[in-house]
């Protein structure tokens, strides 16, 4: 079986060696869990779910290790803890316990590890300790900093020119910096901030290095994949490969680089500043997680997806005619997903070419195929759809649904009563009635069938 990955950091597609297959280690950075989750942080989150089941399709179940961090050591979380009179563990165990479940309503996998940050600041002040003895950062005013000068590789992730970094850093640049793109990897709290005890006083870290010393913990100096949304490519990714290459004798940090593309509203990022944003949390409360799921595989991971409620009702309208036509195709495994779907998923997750084999598996299985529909089950199931049986996948409902199912059920048997006896206006009524509060209702030689109209 060969994976084939587009690696942002060569920007070539490669064939994906890992360094040890009976274990394949991948790091995502994970949210800052000050907020709830949007749909765009899902997207990406949903593509390394992805990434996750395919190399454990790959590799076998128990030889992938998969890191999804949590940043818990952020100034607006510290601010609010610090307002609120708590610790940042009483604040964050709500909104990472929101996060981690929202993220199960998406259809994502419990990732390996999901480390906090708060958990590893030994860790960190040591990295940082290393990098000041081998020279490669210095402390000033309270503060170390990462001197960029002394990596010649920096900005080779990014393929950003030094220029162009100093242009960017200008802005902002503190008196204290030798050079402007130099970066923070600790800095100093005030006596009212929560901080932590360092040769260099009472700080937190900088953002970067959480994730160089949460990786080298759980995955060792060199693991295979480290992945994002394409925002953090510069400067967060850049950032932790000059951490850790140089705290690691120039050992790489990952092997490969891969960055999804933004989901977007209007063409614009979805994103907290912007406002624009659609909260995981309101959208399960709208529409079956899997819907969600599938609108996001309908777009390739690295392409920007314009995020519409067309598209939501769209997939969901796929996943009813998908559910019913494999209702009876019983329990599959990977080995019944055919070759044509692996291929597509292999070929750096290629999701929208993997759609279009199972629009056709669809088509095959509505014709009377019992293979086309076990095929098309174990596609979906590869994707991360299917989780539940056709029985609930029809049961389900909006939570703002007033709906009864008693209730609707005790109408259709009215109607159909009234069409007996030849009373149309009373059937005509009720389906009326029906169509009013949201419900489809369907006649066919197996009876009346209803579902709830998106
Ligand atoms: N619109 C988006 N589309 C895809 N991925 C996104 C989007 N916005 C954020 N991400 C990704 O979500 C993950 C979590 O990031 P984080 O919690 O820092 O969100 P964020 O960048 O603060 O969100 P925002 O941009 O709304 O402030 C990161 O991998 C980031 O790249
Ligand atoms: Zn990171």
């Amino acid at each position: 079986m060969t994976l084939t990955i587009y690696d942002t950091g060569r920007r070539e597609k490669r064939v994906f060696e890992p360094i040890d297959a009976a274990n394949v280690r991948l790091y995502a950075c994970g949210p800052t869990v000050y907020d709830y989750a949007h749909i765009g942080n899902g997207r990406t989150a949903v593509t390394f779910d992805l990434v996750f089941r395919v190399l454990r399709y790959a590799y076998g179940v128990e030889h992938v290790t998969y890191v999804r961090n949590i940043t818990d050591i952020d100034d607006k979380i510290m601010a609010r803890a610090v307002e609120r009179g708590i610790s940042i563990r009483e604040l964050t165990n709500g909104t990472a316990e929101v996060y981690q479940k929202d993220m199960a309503g998406l259809g994502a996998l419990t990732p390996t590890h999901e480390p906090r940050a708060t958990d590893y600041v030994d860790g960190m002040v040591a990295m940082v300790q290393t990098l000041i003895d081998k020279g490669h950062a210095y402390e000033a005013e309270g503060h170390v900093l990462f001197d960029v000068s002394s990596d010649k590789d920096y900005g080779q992730l990014s393929g950003r020119s030094l220029d162009d970094m100093i242009a960017g850093a200008r802005v902002e640049v503190a008196p204290y910096k030798r050079n402007a793109t130099d970066f923070v990897l600790w800095k100093p709290s005030d006596d009212d901030m929560p901080g932590w005890d360092s040769p260099w006083g009472n700080g937190r870290p900088g953002w970067h290095l959480e994730c160089s010393v949460m990786s080298e913990e759980l995955l060792g100096e060199t693991f295979d994949i480290h992945g994002g949304g394409i925002d953090l490519a510069f400067p967060h990714h850049e950032n932790e490969v000059a951490q850790s290459t140089c705290a690691h004798d120039g050992a790489a940090l990952a092997n490969y680089w891969m960055h999804g593309g933004f989901l977007q509203v209007d063409g614009e990022k979805m994103s907290k500043s912007l406002g624009n944003f659609l909260v995981v949390h309101d959208l399960l409360e709208d529409w079956p997680g899997e819907a969600l799921r599938l609108h996001l595989f309908m777009t390739h991971y690295r392409q920007p997806l314009n995020w519409t409620a067309e598209g939501v009702r769209e997939a969901k309208a796929i996943l009813d005619r998908w559910y019913k036509v494999t209702a009876g195709a019983g329990n599959v495994t990977g080995d019944d997903v055919p070759a044509s779907v692996a291929a597509a998923l292999l070929d750096d997750f290629n999701t929208p070419q993997a759609l279009a084999v199972m629009h056709g598996l669809y088509s095959e299985a509505q014709k009377g195929s019992e293979d086309a529909a076990r095929a098309l089950k174990a596609s979906g199931q590869l994707l991360g759809l299917f989780g539940q049986s056709a029985e609930e996948w029809a049961a389900w409902r909006p939570q703002s649904s007033a709906i009864d199912d008693a209730h609707v059920e005790n109408m259709i048997a009215a109607r159909n009563a009234a069409r007996k006896a030849k009373d149309f206006a009373e059937a005509d009524r009720l389906r009326d009635e029906l169509t009013a509060m949201g419900v489809e209702i369907k006649d066919g030689p197996e009876g009346t069938t209803w579902s709830v109209a998106p």
